[in-house]
């Protein structure tokens, strides 16, 4: 009996055949978002202390900023600071009931966090360069 049961066992190790559905994919990036968020948090501190620090200190935050990879950092923290805002507030709506917790309303809420999160991000990278 107990041999029967594990030759019936369902196995799938294949990972290239597992997709996430489309509700996984925005709720495992707003976590990352978040942490990504909160780690932004530190670094955007530190470059306003050192912004108004003093005159100099506004210089080298200038400087640090003018840098392409700083400014691809910045672009990368407000495209997660968007998506996470974007994403937040999905879940919001739906915690009050005023958004669905149906499957297709998750689904479609979800696709336009992210054609929202691509135009806020877009918005940011004009913003930066
Ligand atoms: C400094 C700003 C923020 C930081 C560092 C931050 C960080 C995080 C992190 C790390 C999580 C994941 C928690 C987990 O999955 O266990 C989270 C969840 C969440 N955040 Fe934020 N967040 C920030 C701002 C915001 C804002 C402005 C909103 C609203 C628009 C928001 C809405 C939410 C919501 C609703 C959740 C819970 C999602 C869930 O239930 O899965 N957050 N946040």
């Amino acid at each position: 009996m107990i041999k029967n049961a594990k030759k019936q066992r369902p196995v799938n190790l294949d990972l290239s055949t597992i997709r996430f559905p489309v509700t996984a994919i925005a709720s495992i990036l707003h976590r990352v978002s978040g942490v990504i968020t909160f780690v932004a948090v530190g670094i955007l501190l530190w470059l306003l202390g050192q912004s108004l620090s003093s005159p100099e200190g506004f210089l080298v935050a200038h400087a640090i900023m003018s840098g392409l990879l700083a400014k691809f950092i910045l672009w990368g923290i407000l495209t997660a600071l968007a998506y996470h805002v974007v994403v937040g507030i999905r879940h919001m709506l739906m915690d009050t009931g005023l958004l669905d917790e149906t499957l297709i309303a998750g689904k479609r809420s979800a696709m336009i966090s992210f054609v929202l999160t691509f135009v806020l991000s877009l918005l940011a990278g004009v913003l930066v360069w």
